[in-house]
């Protein structure tokens, strides 16, 4: 498998503070790959890290020569003045024709959209149209931070199913921020636990089956609330995630 993006000792900081340290992972074709950890933990910055958009302090973030990515932010405010229909935000920033827009639209589910204003969207129209310009780069990966944000469970499994059919039809690598535990465990090939430092990534199963993975998860969702008040006391020296996660080498599983 092709090695698609690679952080390789990746520290950044915002200011004097260093909010990654020491971010090691690779992501291959093909392969879904959710980001978990607390707020502020640095998933977004991770993201923007990963696709250029902030610089590494130290280490790198190597990518696959002329890698299309296809990226959907975690938030885009649009104007709701703003007179731009769904149609012309797809030609931005880069001009498409008709038929590849529509296309797009039609590989989403919201075919029937183009002359919408775009600020007259509901959030899960908004979100499957961000997927659609992110599918027209023909993307090799798809890169998502959190982006069933404010969406409702149906629309949420709505749009994670879509997520699958994309990987399906286009054998895009997906790399995206959940706090949706349920899609976590059940659609991606691998979890990265990040606080700061990855503390602990695998295979779903073998993450789930990590102490430190129950500790945080193991209640139901007591448990993920959990998750946004630990204070992984377990240190960040090197080896530390590797006691969570030893069994790394199963991360093409399917549970
Ligand atoms: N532009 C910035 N300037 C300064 N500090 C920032 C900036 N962006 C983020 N931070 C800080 O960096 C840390 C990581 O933020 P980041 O947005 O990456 O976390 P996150 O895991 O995505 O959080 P959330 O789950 O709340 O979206 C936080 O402490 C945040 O306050």
């Amino acid at each position: 498998m092709k090695d698609l993006i690679t952080a390789q000792d990746l520290s950044v900081r915002h200011g004097a503070t260093e909010v990654l340290s020491n971010v090691n992972f690779t992501i291959a074709q093909g392969e879904i790959v959710t980001v978990i950890g607390p707020n502020g933990s640095g998933k977004s910055t991770l993201i923007r890290a990963l696709i250029g958009l902030q610089p590494a302090a130290t280490g790198q973030v190597v990518r696959a020569p002329g890698l299309a990515i296809g990226y959907v932010p975690q938030k885009l405010h649009i104007d709701a003045s703003l007179p731009l229909t769904v149609r012309r935000f797809l030609s931005l920033p880069k001009r498409v024709s008709n038929a590849q827009a529509q296309e797009a639209l039609e590989r989403t589910g919201v075919a029937g959209l183009g002359a919408r204003p775009i600020a007259r969207l509901s959030g899960g129209q908004f979100q499957r149209v961000l997927l659609a310009r992110a599918l027209l780069v023909d993307p090799e990966i798809l890169i998502l931070d959190e982006p069933t944000q404010g969406l409702d469970q149906p629309g949420t499994a709505a749009f994670y199913k879509l997520i699958e059919e994309v990987r399906a039809q286009t054998g895009a690598a997906v790399l995206m921020v959940s706090h949706d535990l349920h899609v976590v465990m059940s659609a991606s090939d691998r979890v990265i636990c990040l606080n700061g430092h990855v503390c602990c990534q695998g295979a779903p199963k073998v993450v789930a089956e990590a102490p430190e993975y129950r500790a945080l998860f193991g209640m139901g969702t007591r448990g993920a609330f959990a998750l946004y008040q630990h204070d992984h006391d377990h240190g960040h020296e090197a080896g530390a995630e590797g006691a969570a996660c030893s069994h790394e080498g199963h991360k093409h599983e399917h549970v």
